[in-house]
């Protein structure tokens, strides 16, 4: 099976095309390709499909590197756009796709970077889901004998952000395992680690929901400034800065889509026996 490898901010992706090949992965096979010693190694593994309907262009599937399958991938929605066009699969540069929860439209620009249109934030505790009596912007979870104060936001999959002093001494390797499987999030969730800058700029590092921390999240990136923005810390256009580099985010609020801008790279492309 042919496959190509990509990456969106050091977030890295074995990318296949299911239009022109007969592919039907396991869970157990997903993770045996994700392992990075006796695999091809990435985080995620992106799926693109014909589109589930006419008005759509196509269908781009999602799984964690622990096999599992969820509803969006920002970094990865840049990576399928560029890829589609590398393989002649299209020629157009906006492109409306469904994904497992959803729609997001993506447009490739001039020098090659994306902008996704990633739909409006969802901060509705049930749609996201997570275990809460009542909407808020903040919230309250007991976790590892500590008291942690967080956001709670979708963006099609399900993201709790916390404000840091500093990333670089931010618990992410204690505190993100217990957070991602803590049992308010009943499809578990990824979690965000937010320094504030200032009113435009983030520092941000996230522990992803079935991979671990990863140089880069797009729809963490997207949570953060969602989340900053409810909570009166930020303003509509936010600079977010990642370990593997930077994505422009703008969001003008409840009602609106948020809007993610950023690279994507193609590494190699490669042949898999399965
Ligand atoms: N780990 C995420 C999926 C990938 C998200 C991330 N790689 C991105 O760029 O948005 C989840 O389980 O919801």
């Amino acid at each position: 099976m042919n496959f190509s490898k990509m990456h969106g901010l050091g977030n890295d992706f074995m990318v296949i095309d299911a239009i022109t090949q007969n592919v039907h992965l396991s869970p157990e096979l997903i993770k045996r390709l994700a392992d990075r010693h006796t695999g091809v190694g990435f985080d995620q593994l992106l799926v693109i499909e014909p589109p589930y309907s006419p008005d759509h262009d196509f269908h781009y599937r999602i799984f964690n590197a622990d096999g599992g399958e969820v509803e969006q991938c920002g970094n990865g929605a840049r990576c399928f756009a560029r890829f589609v066009r590398l393989k002649g699969l299209t020629k157009k540069r906006e492109l409306k796709v469904s994904t497992l929860k959803g729609t997001i439209i993506l447009k490739v620009n001039e020098d090659e970077t994306v902008q996704v249109n990633m739909g409006e934030p969802v901060f509705d505790p049930q749609s996201i889901p997570f275990k809460a009596i009542k909407e808020e912007k903040t919230y309250i979870i007991r976790a590892q004998e500590q008291t942690v104060f967080c956001g709670v936001v979708s963006m099609g999959n399900p993201h709790c952000v916390l404000q840091v002093n500093d990333v670089l001494t931010a618990s992410v390797a204690t505190l993100g395992p217990v957070l991602e499987s803590h049992e308010r999030f009943p499809e578990r969730a990824n979690i965000g680690f937010m320094q504030i800058v200032d009113r435009n700029t983030i520092q941000l590092r996230v522990f992803e929901r079935g991979v671990g921390e990863t140089l880069a999240c797009g729809t963490g990136a997207c949570a953060a400034v969602a989340i900053g923005i409810t909570q009166g810390l930020l303003d509509s256009k936010v600079k977010v800065k990642l370990p593997g580099g930077d994505l422009d985010i703008c969001w003008e609020g409840v009602g609106k889509p948020l809007f993610m801008t950023g690279s994507a790279t193609h590494v190699y492309d490669g042949f898999v026996t399965l």
